[in-house]
């Protein structure tokens, strides 16, 4: 694992949060070297002890966003200070300056780095700000003889200027996190019935595992198959089974609680995973999905024709309670005796154990599904 990550091991390089916390570690560790560096030049070389004071505060803040983050810190929080840090450099150098040499142009990196670590809203706000403060500074220069050849054609510039990067880098910025929205919702969505798709599920089920240990809650899913599917898809046309497909995922969507997650495992397997939810509750949820799939529905299949049919399905459940010691019942288990996880009063899961958890979570509701199947179907066992 990157260092750097080491406490923010769930920040993968796909992760749009991955370049922003590299990048404050870029100028927080940048600020520690050139306030350290200049700090110490200001006390030895320049005899500037009054300054270097400025470079030591400057040095200590750099230096605590920067272990902030590497201690596994809150990103937003880390991305306001070091933001906030930078302006209020940015304006005393440049009022010490006196916006000599043209010491102004250092606003304009403000934006780029507001609105990566900020988003688009408080970037735009804040930056504006900050250049509405350096113009009305340039404008009181102006009012009393300006050093280093300042005019008024300076001031428009520097107006000029600002605002471009700001309504440039706001547009950048928005594409960017729209495109970003499109393309993460693409790629976590099931296509035909417009519910999560595998690999969500997948990882939102270690998060709740993970989740249900630091809260001490049960954790349930039910695996959901379409019983006899193949045949529907043989009697009606493969459209008529997409149909049916869809119908049931709104179907499972209404029954099921907002904060369950609904998804498509495989072809006419979706899988629900609640929080929250004991093994009767679980249960009980299961047997209203059968007895509401048995009502008839009208589907539309190939040529517009329109066809009612009676689907069924067989629910396999399984629920994990943190209190209680995870072990695989014997009746479905040939290797239960080994399968116990080992989990402790500690309320902290170590990312593999979630990972086992889950499996066997997954595990034993198939199981439960086969037994489901085996049993004549239409049915839920858990
Ligand atoms: N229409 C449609 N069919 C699909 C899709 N994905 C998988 N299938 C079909 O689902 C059927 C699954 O068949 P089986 O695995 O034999 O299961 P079943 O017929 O439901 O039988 P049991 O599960 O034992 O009750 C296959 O015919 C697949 O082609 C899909 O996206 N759309």
């Amino acid at each position: 694992m990157n260092f750097w990550r080491k406490y923010h091991s769930d920040i993968d390089s796909n992760d749009p949060r991955y370049n922003q916390l590299t990048l404050i570690y870029a100028i927080a560790l940048l600020m520690v070297l050139y306030f350290g560096a200049i700090g110490l030049l200001n006390i030895t070389l320049f005899d500037a002890a009054y300054i270097a004071v400025y470079d030591f505060i400057g040095f200590v803040i750099a230096t605590s966003i920067f272990l902030y983050v590497y201690r596994g810190g809150n990103l937003a929080v880390a991305g306001w200070a070091l933001v906030l840090t930078l302006i209020t450099i940015l304006l005393a150098f440049i009022d010490l300056s006196e916006a000599e040499n043209y010491s102004l142009v250092w606003v304009t990196i403000l934006p780029p780095i507001s609105f990566f670590l900020l988003g688009s809203r408080a970037a735009t706000i804040l930056t504006g700000l900050v250049f509405i403060y350096c113009g009305w500074y340039l404008y009181q220069l102006l009012q009393i003889g300006v050093p280093g050849h300042l005019g008024l054609g300076a001031l428009f510039n520097f107006a000029e200027v600002g605002l471009a990067h700001i309504l440039l880098f706001r547009f950048y910025e928005r594409s960017r996190q729209r495109a970003y929205d499109k393309l993460r919702k693409l790629s976590i969505t099931d296509r035909l019935t417009g519910v999560y798709n595998r690999l969500h599920l997948d990882n939102n089920l270690k998060q709740m595992v993970a989740l249900a240990h630091r809260t001490q809650q049960p954790v349930s899913v039910l695996l959901l198959d379409v019983d006899h599917f193949k045949n529907i898809n043989d009697s009606h046309g493969h459209l008529m089974g997409d149909a049916v497909l869809v119908h049931l995922a709104s179907l499972l969507k209404n029954l099921s609680r907002n904060t369950d997650l609904l998804g498509r495992w495989g072809g006419e397997e979706f899988l629900l995973l609640c929080p929250n939810t004991e093994a009767s509750a679980a249960l009980y949820l299961a047997q209203r999905i059968i007895k509401a799939l048995q009502k008839e529905h009208t589907y539309r299949g190939a040529n517009q024709q329109q066809v009612t049919v009676a689907v069924t399905a067989s629910i396999g459940v399984a629920t994990y309670h943190p209190q209680q010691p995870f072990v695989v019942p014997a009746a479905i288990s040939e290797q239960a005796a080994t399968s116990s996880i080992p989990t402790d009063n500690d309320t902290v899961v170590t990312p593999e154990v979630a990972v086992a958890i889950s499996e066997k979570l997954l595990y034993i509701a198939d199981k439960h599904l086969y037994q489901a199947k085996e049993a004549g179907r239409n049915r839920a066992i858990g």
